[in-house]
């Protein structure tokens, strides 16, 4: 144990709880969490103004080329309160960032778990927005202090003295205790700073002493393993503990223990109240679950920490290898990428038309989209992916009941009544647009479920809607008809009983499995009339015609045809440059290594997503959500 008339401050594993302060900061997406948290690291030393680069915790490249944090980070930080009653004096800052988007909000609750308050960030130029909400909820459920803050106080269109009424109205606290700051220059921030100290309440330990710390995230790293990190709630993690998973009951070694500020610092062990990181040598991915509680093999503690929400798949797809045989390392690409990742789920299937892959289950799409793009970019795959779908109940005539995941297992014909999950969606838009959005919820099986005025000019619309008429381009859909100024949240409520039917797609007569869809009876010719249209255009001519067809059951309900012959893409090249005329062809190839034999005919990759979108807009689209 230290001193009692040494905080540890500058000692990692021997810092005293009341020094120490954990939290997160919470935001909508784009309201500037990320150059907040850089602009705190430059505040408070832990990097220098050299190493300093834009969005320093967001380290995956992805990440950054997307502008999006995806994973939480942890860091320590030392902070000497600078203003009123306790300045000069020495505290531990533990900051967890989070993301923002709606696919991700479970890494959100696990990041909350993890600290006794947080900072409410709001743009001081857009003001309270969906995932505002929506955060806000979860942190206050969380018992969580929280602290309201307009950030961007610099831009011009900034009105914080508008938006503190509506912030202060909402939490219900004073517009005076709303704090101002700018992530951009900094103005406000070592003020912020000393009032996480000041306002959040410390670490409180259990008494009996008994080590628990809650992993709330675990990543795969190719040179050290399994790297967990962890808040300690209970108790201290020595250096040379055995470690117990509560869940499992698996002990192991610990090789290291530390923190992380920015880069790893080993330390002797973590003490109550602090965050860190663990490696103890595991290399299966499953053994170190985002969740579980970690314990001490000689002293267990008797009871696990509770409170944490399991992460549970939305949104199904396929995925397949383009070439066949990298089956193996798709395989274990996904086992690395699920530990990175506890809501990522996958089983092998196999598919008449794309051979052997896994059905993947994911948040929602950006999540597809995120884990599609690793695989191919850290792995190296070329991939196919199917069309998502959700996962219905189905009784069938017979009485037994089947979870469908993959179109292509719907019991046609036997279908007695079909459940499909529902979401509960939160709306913020102007007053200008909410007949735009009504239609829009209207168009798809929305049920109103009510309506507030936040302030004059601001709406809240709440909506019932089937998960599976929103996973492809509502989000696109609801930007665009509303200038960009709405925004949305939701969350799974449970699910209904409709009138669903499976539609089939026929290439050259055969039906294509990673084709099938499942939607609503009253949508399903006009469903089928788009299909067919898009991969008419989507799937390049071939050397014979090619019909393709829409059908319920055995009753086809579109048509279109694509006709013979090869593209020619020398066709506009006149005259004899045969470095152009080579160029020209390599591109052909290159196009065609990302197409898949289906049955006879070449299908490029874009139409398995693209053709199932039902804006015109490829789904495959990187913007930012
Ligand atoms: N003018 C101004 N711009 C800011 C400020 N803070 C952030 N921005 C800008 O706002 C945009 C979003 O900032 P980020 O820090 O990436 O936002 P974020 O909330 O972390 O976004 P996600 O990680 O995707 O959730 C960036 O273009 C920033 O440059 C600020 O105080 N003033």
């Amino acid at each position: 144990m230290p001193p009692t008339n040494d905080p540890g401050v500058n000692r990692p594993g021997a810092t005293v709880p009341d020094r120490i302060r954990n939290f997160c900061i919470i935001a909508h997406i784009d309201h500037g969490k990320s150059t907040l948290a850089d602009r705190m690291l430059q505040l408070t030393e832990v990097v220098d103004a050299r190493q300093m680069r834009a969005q320093y915790l967001d380290r995956m490249d992805i990440e950054r080329e997307r502008g999006i944090t995806i994973k939480s980070q942890a860091v320590r930080m030392p902070w000497v309160v600078r203003e009123g009653d306790l300045t000069g004096e020495q505290f531990v800052l533990n900051m967890i960032d989070t993301p923002g988007h709606v696919d991700f909000t479970y890494e959100v609750s696990r990041s909350l778990a993890a600290c006794e308050g947080a900072v409410l960030l709001v743009d001081a130029a857009q003001g309270i927005e969906a995932q505002t909400l929506a955060n806000l909820y979860l942190a206050l459920e969380n018992d969580m202090t929280i602290i309201p803050v307009l950030n961007k106080i610099d831009l011009p269109a900034a009105q914080p003295e508008k938006y503190a009424e509506e912030l202060a109205h909402l939490i219900g606290c004073d517009p005076d205790d709303c704090l101002r700051v700018s992530g951009k220059t900094g103005a406000g921030v070592s003020h912020l700073l000393d009032e996480i100290v000041r306002q959040l309440p410390t670490p409180q330990p259990g008494n009996d002493g008994a080590a628990r710390a809650m992993i709330f995230d675990s990543v795969y790293d190719v040179y050290r393993g399994v790297v967990t990190y962890v808040r300690v709630v209970d108790g201290r993690l020595g250096a040379r503990d055995r470690i117990k998973m509560m869940s499992t009951g698996a002990v192991h070694e610990l090789l290291e223990i530390g923190v992380i500020s920015p880069e790893p610092i080993k330390s002797d062990g973590l003490g109550a109240g602090e965050v860190g990181y663990l490696i103890t040598g595991v290399k299966d991915v499953r053994q170190s679950r985002v969740g579980d509680t970690v314990t001490i093999n000689a002293r267990p503690a008797t009871e696990a920490l509770g409170g944490y929400k399991d992460p549970k798949p939305m949104v199904y797809s396929g995925l397949y290898p383009i070439d066949g045989s990298d089956y193996p390392l798709l395989r274990d690409a996904l086992d690395k990428l699920k530990l990175n990742d506890a809501a990522l789920v996958y089983e092998p299937e196999t598919s008449l038309a794309l051979g052997f892959g896994f059905r993947c289950g994911f948040l929602g799409l950006l999540h597809l989209e995120i884990i599609q793009e690793r695989l191919e970019r850290e792995f190296n795959l070329d991939l196919i992916s199917t069309a998502p779908n959700v996962v219905y109940r189905v009784i069938t005539t017979d009485g037994t009941e089947v979870a469908v995941t993959n179109p292509s297992e719907f019991p046609d014909g036997k279908t007695g009544e079909i459940f499909e999950p529902t979401v509960r969606a939160t709306v913020l838009t102007p007053n200008d647009f909410v007949g735009a959005v009504m239609e829009l919820c209207q168009g798809r099986r929305g049920v109103l479920l009510g309506m507030d005025y936040l302030s004059a000019d601001r709406v809240e619309l709440r909506y019932t809607l089937p998960l599976g008429e929103i996973i492809y381009d509502f989000f696109d859909q609801l930007k665009s008809r509303t200038k960009g100024y709405a925004s949305l949240d939701y969350e799974p409520s449970g699910e209904q009983a409709s009138d669903l039917v499976k539609v089939d797609i026929l290439l050259h007569g055969e039906p294509v499995d990673a084709f099938s869809s499942i939607v609503h009876k009253d949508k399903a010719y006009n469903y089928g009339v788009t299909i067919a249209g898009k991969l008419q255009k989507l799937i390049p001519r071939q050397q014979f015609e090619v019909p393709i067809q829409a059908a319920i059951g055995s009753r086809i309900i579109a048509r279109e045809t694509i006709r013979a012959i090869r593209k020619d893409v020398l066709a506009k090249c006149y005259g004899g440059d045969i470095s152009r005329k080579r160029k020209l062809l390599e591109k052909q190839k290159e196009g065609k290594k990302r197409m898949k034999m289906v049955g006879r005919v070449e299908v490029p990759q874009e139409a398995f997503i693209a053709a199932l979108s039902t804006s015109d807009a490829p789904a495959g689209d990187k913007s930012k959500k």
